[in-house]
């Protein structure tokens, strides 16, 4: 077996190991490098061959189904190999067919028997003669659209009659794409010229956000191991994220709630433009989340952020009513703005998962607007794209709490590029409009 082959064959158990709902993609990639002792110059192929089969799974089955006799009788493997196969013939240039199908069979032979290396090579072998099907055969413009970028059905449907056709079809495509890493640079450390110079003598390739004023985008290279990082200089977060902090408009001294705060993201964010003034209480659910926003408050040298264990619904026990100038609601959601970083989500996620969130973000609203104080602002975010957690969950919450209006006044907190966007007091962002992950946000007020 070659190296390449040993890449290959990490991918099929990659692959597997996901289909089976074993562990995260980004997890199981980092264990099998070590366990498989993937040389560093190879993870580059392991990350494609894993992410592109993966992001492209529908469409490749579509493509496969017409040359396998019995796909009930295929084992998961087979399944995993003709898939990651297909993917280079198809998607990769600088891979040719004959060294991919050469790969696969050399694979088949050690893992199965001699029948299944032969069909493997006969599958391949036919396709590379015959050539794929026409995609416009599939007449409903939905269906074609949702396997000609694979995402479910129900999913395309939902956002085409949400957005409209073109805005779904957009969507879909960029997901297809690999994200961009983005940092936020803790400017009360340094600021982002010498930021961007520390990091090129580091070996990274980085450049300013158009977007937002403290941020970088990465262009070659992982922040995630910088020395910068390290010391407490930058955060990984994606630059529709940090668009938060902006629409709660902080200002020193400020007693500010982050209700549902895992790992920190944001919580360090308003900590950072705070100064060292005031505080942010920062809860999550679960002992062990709250574990990681404190490792990251002390990466950064934060010492005004105080965190709790809890369920947020129930927060008017921990405090007074009238505690906090200003409340954060990143609420639990679907994720659908993230999905081009965690393609496996769009074969998982099923449509009842939206309704039964609706109902959480609601009681987490409801449960933390008393203790806002008079004149306060509440934010309410999610990382999601889809109507029934986002402006069906603002518009039932403005319905029932008739002391909170919306707060247009937020256009003029938010970034220069990002006013355009906003609708009022709401922000949808899409993934298409400028790179970063899709988001919302909306800014209301408690009146006086
Ligand atoms: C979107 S994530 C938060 C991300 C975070 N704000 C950041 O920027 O890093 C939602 C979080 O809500 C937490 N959560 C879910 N239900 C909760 C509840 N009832 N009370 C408190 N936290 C909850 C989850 O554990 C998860 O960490």
């Amino acid at each position: 077996m070659t190296e390449k082959s040993n890449v290959r064959e990490s991918v099929v158990t990659i692959l597997e190991q996901i289909e089976k709902n074993q562990s995260y993609s980004n997890l199981l990639l980092n264990n099998v490098i070590k366990k498989n002792q993937i040389a560093t110059k190879d993870i580059g192929l392991l990350t494609e061959l894993t992410y592109g089969t993966l992001q492209r799974k529908m469409t490749l089955d579509y493509y496969l189904e017409p040359f396998i006799k019995n796909p009930k009788k295929l084992e998961n493997w087979v399944k995993q190999l003709l898939r990651m196969t297909l993917y280079q013939m198809l998607y990769l240039d600088k891979i040719p067919d004959r060294a991919a199908i050469h790969e696969a069979v050399e694979i088949a032979k050690k893992r199965g028997h001699k029948g299944i290396s032969g069909m493997v090579n006969g599958v391949l072998r036919s396709i590379q003669r015959e050539g794929i099907r026409d995609m416009n055969d599939i007449k409903d413009e939905v269906e074609r659209l949702s396997i000609e970028t694979s995402h479910p059905t129900w999913l395309v449907r939902r956002w085409t009659e949400q957005f409209g056709y073109n805005k779904a079809k957009e969507m879909c495509e960029i997901n297809l794409t690999a994200p961009m890493q983005t940092a936020r640079i803790n400017t009360n450390k340094i600021d982002r010229e010498a930021c961007i110079k520390r990091l090129s003598e580091e070996g990274y390739q980085v450049e300013e956000s158009v977007v937002v004023p403290e941020a970088i985008k990465c262009l070659k290279g992982n922040l995630a191991h910088s020395e910068s990082f390290k010391e407490g200089l930058i955060t990984i977060q994606d630059e529709s994220s940090m668009l938060v902090a902006y629409a709660l408009g902080i200002e020193q001294n400020e007693t500010i709630l982050d209700a549902c705060a895992a790992p920190g993201g944001k919580s360090t964010h308003i900590a950072e433009k705070l100064e060292e003034t005031g505080q942010v209480i920062s809860l999550d659910l679960h002992e062990h989340k709250v574990k990681l926003i404190n490792e990251n408050a002390a990466r950064l040298g934060l010492k005004n952020i105080e965190t709790k264990a809890m369920d947020s619904r129930r927060v008017q026990e921990a405090f007074e009513g009238s505690t906090f100038d200003r409340i954060l609601l990143d609420a639990p959601c679907s994720g659908l703005g993230v999905m081009r970083r965690k393609p496996d989500m769009k074969y998982t996620k099923k449509e009842e998962d939206l309704d039964r969130l609706q109902s959480i973000q609601l009681q987490l609203l409801d449960s933390v607007t008393p203790l806002l104080k008079p004149g306060g602002t509440l934010v309410y975010s999610t990382c999601t794209i889809d109507r029934s957690e986002n402006e069906e969950v603002v518009t039932a919450f403005l319905q029932k709490h008739t002391d909170f209006e919306g707060d247009p006044s937020v256009i003029e907190r938010m970034p220069k590029a990002i006013q355009p966007l906003m609708s009022d007091f709401q922000l949808q962002i899409f993934p298409q409009d400028f790179g970063s992950d899709g988001f919302y946000i909306a800014s209301l007020r408690k009146k006086v």
